[in-house]
């Protein structure tokens, strides 16, 4: 299991219009979801299951390319039209122009599901000023504008919603990662907090917590740790972008009605034993 390292990383777009899942079919019917990173990944899983459910869906991403491929093959597949955006969560005039397009667009929106992120694997004592400051600002200042973004309109409009945001396991830190586990326990931090200020509004705030799981963008760590990935846990294997799909949906159909606040944690029980060491494993922790 552990030295499991295959050509290309994740679900394939036929696996995603396949898989079983345990939700009807017109769970979310009428429902409208915006996903940031939609374009690959758990992101996509999440796309493909969402439309499959009956939502309607707009995505983002840098790159419009994948928004593209993302969009015909969910068309193809499935026969159900997807919206997308080519925009930086990075930057708050796209942030606004995304929100603004998706609330006029859909007539309103039900669902804000924040998982665009990512980091670059380093020891912490190593970071530059400008690597330190690209993750804190993708992963914490791009998650809180699209957060604040989405519930101001909905106050304005007199409407509530539903807000998850992917974050990762780091209740025992992240090895090679402080950059990204600082930011996301931000964002775990932020959405403790605005649970509570943005309860009188009826919009309700999640997160769910991945281990480790296989998609495209572990292409980008190296292989002496990625080999690794299916060692982390006590499971003793990796998660899919499903797994984590299947998550957000739970909190955000009725199942999740009386759910706020909530880090619902997918990672085969990593939180208890494994430690990722995305750069590889240093010689003083090697037995
Ligand atoms: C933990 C394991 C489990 C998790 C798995 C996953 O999350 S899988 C999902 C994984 N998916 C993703 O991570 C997807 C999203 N991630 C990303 O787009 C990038 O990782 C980003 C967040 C750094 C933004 O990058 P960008 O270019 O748009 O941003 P920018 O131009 O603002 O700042 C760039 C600066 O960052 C620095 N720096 C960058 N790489 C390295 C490195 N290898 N080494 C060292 N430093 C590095 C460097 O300082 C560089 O500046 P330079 O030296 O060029 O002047
Ligand atoms: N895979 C794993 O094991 C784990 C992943 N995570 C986190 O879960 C989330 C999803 O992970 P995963 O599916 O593996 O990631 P991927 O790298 O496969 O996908 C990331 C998605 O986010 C988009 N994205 C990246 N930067 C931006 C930006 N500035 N603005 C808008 N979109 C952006 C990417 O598109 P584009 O590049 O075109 O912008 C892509 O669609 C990420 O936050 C990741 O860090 C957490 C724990 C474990």
């Amino acid at each position: 299991m552990s030295d499991k390292h295959p050509a290309k990383w994740g679900l394939t777009p036929q696996e995603m219009a396949t898989l079983p899942t345990v939700f009807s079919p017109d769970l979310l019917s009428g429902q409208r979801f915006l996903v940031t990173g939609g374009s690959q990944g758990m992101g996509k899983a999440m796309v493909f299951l969402l439309a499959r459910l009956g939502a309607k869906v707009m995505i983002c991403g840098r790159t419009e390319e994948k928004l593209a491929r993302t969009k015909s093959e969910v068309k193809e597949l499935l026969g159900a039209d997807i919206s997308y955006r080519a925009m930086s969560i990075r930057d708050t005039d796209q942030v606004d122009a995304l929100l603004d397009a998706t609330f006029e667009e859909f007539g309103g929106l039900d669902t804000l599901v924040n998982n665009a992120g990512g980091q670059f694997p380093q020891d912490a004592i190593d970071f530059t000023r400008k690597g330190w400051a690209a993750v804190i600002d993708l992963n914490l200042n791009g998650t809180w504008w699209m957060m604040q973004g989405a519930a101001q309109r909905w106050r304005d409009r007199g409407e509530g919603g539903h807000i998850v945001s992917n974050v990762a396991h780091v209740e025992r830190g992240m090895p090679q990662a402080a950059h990204t586990c600082a930011a996301r326990a931000g964002v775990i931090y932020l959405t403790r907090t605005v649970a509570t200020e943005w309860a009188p509004l009826g919009i309700r705030v999640n997160c769910v917590a991945p281990g480790a799981i296989a998609t495209e963008g572990l292409s980008q760590y190296p292989p002496e740790a990625t080999r690794r990935l299916g060692n982390v846990n006590p499971m003793r294997r990796m998660g899919s972008g499903w797994d984590v799909a299947e998550g957000v949906v739970y909190l955000s159909a009725p199942s999740g009605n009386f759910i706020t606040g909530e880090i619902l944690t997918i990672d085969g029980g990593m939180r208890m034993w494994g430690t990722v060491w995305p750069a590889g494993v240093p010689e003083h922790f090697q037995v």
